[in-house]
């Protein structure tokens, strides 16, 4: 049995995380954001299997493991379900980075709570690195990677993302899951870029505004200011990438994927206000959820 995330957010704070003072303004505001956060949505899921996530999910609703809506069980049922499709998620942004041997060493920009360093170790059985702006975040992962036993591979610190500590070339993979538009993509790239060997992976799944729509629609607004994020472009993406040495290997439109676990977050008690948003912006065609795989070269 694993510490619940009551638990693990009673036990954080008594950690010794370096806390640098945020690089601007904003980061400070979303370091904030993100220290008080507490969501039932997250921490129920996380909860399920001691996976902690804050991302979406994607694949089919397995109905016949949900069973009944009128069934005492069936909401628990319902958390599991979508914290599969979440899991499910990472599954694929870690599929994508290729062969990882034990000896190599991973970076996840913007980390959370850690749950996809964690599926990382377990998949590769190699070193994960993370920074978040967040410092109850990075002792909330720190703490449940001692509680795995894996303190000595998986290591959350309090870092800006555009600027670690990571010496150049020293990772074989790099990630931003959903946490990318909440930065300069050129300079985001540039430092994944430094960071990443050559012949490194790197890959995000990030949902991203839609150049065929125009402009960002009122949703997308609407996204951004629930998170006090910056949506940025499909465009802006592989042009960042492309001006800082990472090659688009697959870019994967992944917005039919999510749509199910959306539908399925909607009928739910942990529900956030931001689901109408998502659902309406994805069927529109002004928003898209992408995995884009890219090889420093
Ligand atoms: C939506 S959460 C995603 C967390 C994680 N990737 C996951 O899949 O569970 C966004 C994360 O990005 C981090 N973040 C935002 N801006 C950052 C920056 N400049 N440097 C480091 N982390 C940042 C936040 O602290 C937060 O942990
Ligand atoms: C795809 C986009 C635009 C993502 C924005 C970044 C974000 C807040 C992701 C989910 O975090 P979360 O898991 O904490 O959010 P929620 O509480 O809604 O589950
Ligand atoms: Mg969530």
């Amino acid at each position: 049995m694993f510490m619940t995330s009551t638990d693990l957010t009673a036990a954080a704070g008594t950690s010794s995380v370096f806390i640098p003072a945020p690089v601007t303004p904003y980061q400070g505001d979303i370091a904030r954001y993100w220290d008080r956060e507490a969501r039932p949505v997250n921490l129920r899921l996380g909860d399920v299997d001691g996976l902690y996530h804050h991302h979406y999910g994607i694949g089919d609703i397995d109905h016949a493991a949900l069973g009944d809506t009128e069934d005492s069980a069936y909401e628990k049922k319902l958390i599991a379900e979508l914290h599969r499709l979440e899991s499910a998620q990472a599954e694929l942004l870690l599929h994508h980075l290729g062969p990882i041997g034990r000896e190599d060493t991973l970076v996840d920009a913007g980390c959370g709570r850690g749950g996809s360093m964690v599926m990382a170790h377990q998949r590769f059985g190699c070193k994960v690195e993370g920074v978040t702006l967040s410092a109850k975040q990075a002792d909330f992962a720190n703490r449940r990677a001692q509680e795995l036993g894996i303190e000595d591979h998986v290591r959350a610190r309090v870092c800006n993302m555009l600027g670690t500590p990571f010496e150049t070339g020293q990772a074989a993979g790099s990630w931003n899951n959903e946490s990318s538009m909440y930065v300069d993509l050129h300079d985001l790239f540039a430092e994944h870029s430094r960071v990443l060997k050559v012949g490194g992976r790197y890959v995000t799944i990030t949902g991203c505004w839609n150049p065929r729509y125009g402009q960002p629609s009122k949703w997308v607004s609407q996204i951004n200011a629930h998170f006090e994020c910056n949506i940025h472009s499909r465009r802006e993406y592989l042009r960042a990438m492309a001006d800082n040495r990472l090659v688009p290997q697959a870019v994967i439109d992944l917005t039919p994927d999510t749509l199910p676990y959306w539908e399925l977050r909607a009928t739910s008690s942990l529900v956030t206000g931001i689901e109408e948003a998502f659902i309406e912006s994805y069927k529109d065609g002004s928003f898209q959820y992408v995995l884009i795989a890219a090889d420093r070269v």
